[in-house]
């Protein structure tokens, strides 16, 4: 796998318009996540564009209630034939193995292959403060990563999302084979915006990274297709 394939770039916009605008900017990229803004605006036609176009999809709805809806949810978007699926590690054991049934089943009964559920451990855009003063929970932010990759690994999930500042720990503990996916990824010259926990690149892939969700750095530059060359130069360099 090639540094670009490692890659996945999200489709952050409220348009259908917009978004193939975005396609159509950068050839290049091969891997594209849906998020809540576009999924809420599009609805699933948006993935059979990217289909169409023989892009790898994360979508990430980020599922996040009790086992029952989780299972509904999961398993129509298993239907979808997407890559990679979010749900929060913090829905709990029942409900991560009940998505996880649920997705398979949805894949199943439409003749395809199942998403790679993804759990959120801790989202990237909170800090060591957040968590002990407005969450309350009384652990070290890593400790809670891991705990929570711990949970979706042994519930059956395949990966988690993380900080790249977990991702040497996580990788350490949950094995190789344990999907690693890191947004909170910055080049040097780019701004951090809402991220609080972020890496470069170069750093996040070194960590144990197995794919880097890069946002703004590439989608909100005045040049995208030559913010995306940079990343990959520096990677490769
Ligand atoms: O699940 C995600 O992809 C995600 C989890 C997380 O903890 N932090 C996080 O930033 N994300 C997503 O990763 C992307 C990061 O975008 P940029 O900050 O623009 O690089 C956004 O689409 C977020 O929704």
């Amino acid at each position: 796998m090639t540094a670009a394939d490692r890659i996945i770039v999200p489709l952050d916009v409220s348009s259908g318009e917009e978004a193939i605008a975005l396609l159509d900017r950068l050839p290049d990229v091969g891997f594209w996540k849906v998020g809540l803004e576009l999924f809420v605006s599009t609805g699933p036609s948006i993935l059979e564009e990217l289909k169409q176009r023989q892009k790898r999809i994360f979508l990430d709805l980020k599922f996040h209630d009790i086992p029952n809806t989780m299972a509904g949810a999961c398993r129509g978007a298993g239907r979808y034939g997407v890559d990679l699926l979010t749900v929060h590690g913090a829905a709990g054991r029942t409900a991560l193995q009940r998505a996880l049934e649920a997705s398979r089943e949805g894949a199943q009964s439409a003749g395809l292959s199942p998403p790679n559920l993804l759990a959120i451990t801790l989202l990237t855009s909170l800090n060591s403060r957040d968590l002990a003063f407005d969450l309350k929970v009384p652990v070290e932010l890593p400790e809670y990563a891991l705990q929570m990759a711990l949970l979706a690994q042994e519930s059956g999930i395949p990966g988690a999302v993380c900080s790249p500042q977990e991702a040497a720990g996580l990788r350490r503990v949950c094995g190789d084979e344990f999907l690693l996916v890191c947004p909170g990824v910055r080049p040097t010259w780019a701004e951090g915006g809402d991220q609080r926990r972020v890496m470069t690149p170069q750093e996040a892939l070194k960590a144990g990274a197995s794919y880097l969700v890069i946002g703004r750095p590439i989608t909100a530059a005045d040049d995208p297709q030559g913010a995306w060359n940079r990343i990959n130069d520096e990677l490769v360099g």
